[in-house]
């Protein structure tokens, strides 16, 4: 190509020829070039001899070599834009010539000419071969574009041609971001990954909302695991407690991948707009990310329920704590791009994130938190004063120095470390132990005498949460540390039992009343009663049930043992009973409590506790005429397995004789056979026929909802316990018995309310015993009950615990008897209780009055019950 160019003014036959070889770029300068060598030629001509070639060539030689500064002068003489840019042969100074060109070979004056055109031309040439073949440091620029240039058409021309060229040299490559690519095509892959990443985003709102139905869903049947395992969480499950609306990080707890996916849309926009401040960091991160993103996209392609839950659970916590430190996230990506926020590969996943240390030592402090609540409430009191034997009157006068003299003796200072335990932790042992209250006790408790502070706090009585009695005892607390005996007055004797002796108590400068049981040990020891207090104890520091005693404070002073408790200012079934009209209470009263109780009964079960010792007696009113199901001395602990039945299908209808049916009716006692349509229902039924297809329906509905069993099935005792009447055949045969004890004294119970008697009661205690055993069950003609309660009797009144209704499934069963049609279990604690005679004729409000006035309060001897008197 160089070779002929630049030669058409010199030889003009060849100029012709040459023209045709040369390539349009010269041609178009060619004239230019030519008039330029013609004026150089013809000064020479002038100044030379003609026969003087070789001088001529010489100096046409030296002329040559200084040619570019003289070209450029001629051709800036004769500017035209195209003879600019012939004249851009700069890049041509530095470059060797052309071999020809410099050379002492005699040539004519022509030859020299078309020469020196020619070298120019293959001069030219030859920088653009340079160009594209060398990578000078001067070039290095368009080198390493060329360079990737071509490693791109290696590449694609591997697996086939997807780049183009477009005019003017330009490239144009396909955004397909390849592993292993340079600078440019990781940029370009980067732009990729955060169109992926935008797009995963928008998969995750819509998955994310999904994650909030089924936590939803969940919650319903979530709210009952919560209650089980008592910690606020679950409910958080966290019983959580469910919010309408999900934060981030709740949508995270329940689904984790999503969280993951959350965490780097949350990220992107920044690092993507940083990205190119990074240098080659931004290659890591990319990298990072890019990992990251084909570990989400891998993943959350198809997001659903069973990608969710096959997260590990610690998962969770490691993406909250990414989203928790989403600005540590970022920082971090700076400056370390690879770290496990940017690559949560499995193993990463499972190593604690940034943040997470923050995480854990937030649980952590809740944890200590909340021991710290159950220090400051659970009170431990040794007293100090000493007043002699016993819990002397005080006739001291209201205010706060009007205490009541507890004899406290010395201070034994007793240890309070030993009892931080928490609520859930006490559940756990008492579900791993299987202890009963009487001959079985021995193989002991935990919790000794020594330990004398309650379990108790407000944060776990969430039913309790608003009682004024909680703020009072805190501050009473706040105020004197620790609660004794002395900071009650002790106002009347409530009733005395086995185990002790229970007193209405006012906590001193409050009017707030409770029922302190007060408990002499040295008595107890002597009697060998202490396991059964140790028990009542154990099981009421872990109850948190409406129908269920709460237990405000539990401390010992001196050698008495006292659990402070709610005052029930109704009396106790046994006593309301002998109130009512026939001595017996009607059939929706009777209804009314055999519920409540059955819902304790339940809740207990779930707790592992076989109550054992169900009679009217054990069943206080309180004062809004709800029931209190309370003594549990002779309760049996034990393990429990609760389980969600899907169906209720299960039930064995051969125990249930009638049609089951329940109700969403928001009245709880609506007993309306014909209410089965729950008042939620569409109040505008077209016809009668579609409101009975309806009901139909909806019944069928409620009755496939899932339930709770939560029945002690394996709890076995052989211990001779209860109450002759209520005494179920088993215990009386001495055959070993379990949980559906509690089904039996739960139908002699109902059979009691409704006839007024319980039915195997004979002449003195071994005839009842021989009755309960051999005697069929039979029912009084009067007062008339309905067929559904006999039927339920009947059900729970069967001999072989086995057969008894409610021994497979518990209270479940139970409450799918017809007898509880209409019933709305769920609001019970809203339904109108039977109505109570007036609580004041019990002489509550008159007795403190008096003691008002100047009355003295009790006097305590040891070793003896606790004597009440009132001056
Ligand atoms: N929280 C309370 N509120 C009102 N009265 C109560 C309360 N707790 C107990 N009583 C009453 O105190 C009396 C004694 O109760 P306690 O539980 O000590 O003995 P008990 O019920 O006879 O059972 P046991 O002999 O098995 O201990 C009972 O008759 C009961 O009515």
């Amino acid at each position: 190509m160089g070779s002929s160019s630049g030669t058409c003014e010199i030889v003009e036959a060849r100029e012709e020829r040459n023209t045709r070889k040369a390539p349009d770029i010269y041609q178009s300068n060619s004239e230019c070039i030519m008039s330029a060598k013609n004026q150089k030629l013809s000064v020479l001509k002038l100044g030379y001899k003609d026969d003087l070639d070789d001088d001529i060539n010489k100096l046409f030689e030296s002329i040559a070599l200084k040619s570019s500064s003289r070209d450029l002068g001629l051709l800036q003489n004769g500017t035209t834009p195209k003879l600019k840019s012939a004249s851009k042969k700069p890049i041509t100074m530095g470059v060797p010539r052309s071999p020809r060109v410099g050379t002492s070979e005699p040539v004519n004056l022509k030859q020299a000419l078309r020469d020196l055109c020619i070298s120019k031309a293959s001069e030219m040439a030859a920088m653009k071969r340079l160009s594209k073949s060398t990578a000078s440091p001067r070039i290095s620029e368009v080198g390493k574009i060329q360079t990737l240039y071509n490693s791109v058409v290696a590449e694609t021309s591997r697996s086939g041609p997807s780049f183009v060229e477009s005019k003017g040299g330009q490239i144009e490559i396909p955004l397909v971001p390849e592993k292993g690519k340079s600078l440019c095509l990781l940029k370009t892959s980067q732009s990729n990954q955060t169109a992926e990443i935008v797009s995963s985003t928008r998969n995750i709102h819509s998955s994310w909302g999904f994650a909030v139905a089924t936590a939803q869903n969940d919650s319903g049947t979530s709210s009952i695991q919560s209650d089980l395992a008592c910690s606020s969480s679950k409910v958080g499950i966290q019983s959580q407690r469910v919010v309408p609306v999900e934060t981030e990080e709740q949508a995270c707890a329940s689904s984790p991948s999503l969280c993951s996916t959350f965490g780097s849309k949350s990220e992107v926009p920044k690092n993507a707009s940083s990205s190119k401040k990074l240098g080659d960091k931004s290659l890591v991160s990319n990298t990072g990310r890019k990992g990251r993103l084909q570990t989400v996209s891998s993943s959350s392609t198809s997001v659903n329920g069973n990608r969710v839950n096959k997260q590990p659970r610690h998962a969770p916590r490691t993406v909250k704590s990414v989203i928790k430190n989403k600005n540590l996230s970022k920082k971090k990506l700076k400056d370390d791009s690879g770290s496990a926020l940017c690559g949560p590969t499995p193993n990463e996943v499972n190593k604690p994130a940034p943040g997470t240390p923050r995480l854990v030592c937030e649980r952590c402090r809740c944890a200590l938190e909340n021991t710290c609540e159950e220090k400051n409430q659970g009170v431990v009191t040794s007293g100090s004063t000493s007043s002699g034997n016993g819990l002397n009157l005080s006739n001291e006068n209201s205010g706060s120095n009007k205490h009541g003299s507890v004899s406290t003796g010395s201070n034994k200072s007793k240890t309070v470390s030993k009892v931080k335990n928490t609520k859930l932790k006490e559940q756990l042992e008492f579900s791993q132990s299987s202890k009963s209250s009487q001959g079985e006790y021995s193989s002991s408790t935990s919790t000794s005498d020594e330990s004398n502070v309650s379990g108790s706090s407000r944060s776990t009585r969430p039913h309790m949460s608003k009682d004024v009695r909680w703020a009072a005892i805190r501050h009473a607390q706040m105020q004197h540390g620790v609660l004794g005996l002395r900071h009650f007055n002790l106002l009347k004797k409530l009733g005395c039992g086995d185990i002790g002796t229970v007193y209405l108590a006012e906590l001193i400068g409050t009017s707030c009343l409770f029922a302190i049981k007060v408990m002499d040990n040295e008595f107890l020891e002597r009697r060998k009663k202490m396991p059964r207090a140790q028990t009542e104890r154990e099981i009421l520091r872990m109850l948190d049930h409406p129908f269920l005693p709460t237990l405000y404070v539990q401390f010992t002073s001196d050698n008495l043992s006292c659990l402070v408790m709610e005052y029930c200012p109704g009396g106790d079934l046994h006593v309301l009973r002998q109130k009512q009209l026939g001595r017996c209470f009607s059939e929706p009263a009777a209804r009314f409590y055999v519920a409540e109780v059955l819902l304790a009964l339940e809740y207990l079960h779930m707790l592992g506790v076989v109550y054992r010792d169900l009679k009217p007696e054990n069943i206080l009113v309180r004062e809004d005429g709800h029931i209190m199901l309370t003594d549990f001395d002779l309760s049996l602990r034990c393990a429990v397995n609760p389980t969600l039945l899907k169906s209720s299908s299960n039930i064995d209808p051969a125990k249930v004789s009638g049609l089951s049916a329940q109700s969403s009716c928001i009245e709880p006692f609506c007993i309306e056979p014909s209410c089965q349509l729950p008042c939620f229902s569409p109040r505008f039924l077209p016809t009668a026929a579609k409101s009975r297809k309806l009901k139909v329906d909806l019944a069928a509905q409620v009755r496939s909802l899932p339930q709770l069993v939560a029945e002690p099935t394996d709890a076995r005792s052989n211990s001779f316990v209860g109450t002759h009447e209520y005494l179920a055949p088993e215990i009386i045969k001495e055959e070993g018995h379990g949980a559906a004890v509690d089904w039996w004294t739960f139908g002699v119970f109902l059979y009691e309310l409704l006839y007024g008697r319980t039915p195997f009661k004979g002449s003195n205690n071994e005839e009842t015993l021989a009755n309960v055993v051999l005697q069929s069950l039979r029912f009084p003609n009067r007062p008339l009950v309905s067929f559904q309660a006999k039927d339920l009797i009947r059900g729970l009144l069967v001999k072989e615990p086995e057969n008894r209704l409610g021994s497979e499934k518990g209270a479940a069963e139970i409450k799918k008897h017809p007898f509880f049609d209409g019933l709305n279990w769920a609001l019970i604690r809203c339904a109108a209780p039977p109505e109570l005679p007036d609580l004041y004729d019990f002489g509550v409000s008159d007795m403190m009055n008096s003691q008002g006035n100047g009355a003295k309060y009790l006097e305590y001897k040891a070793g003896e019950h606790v004597e009440f008197e009132l001056f």
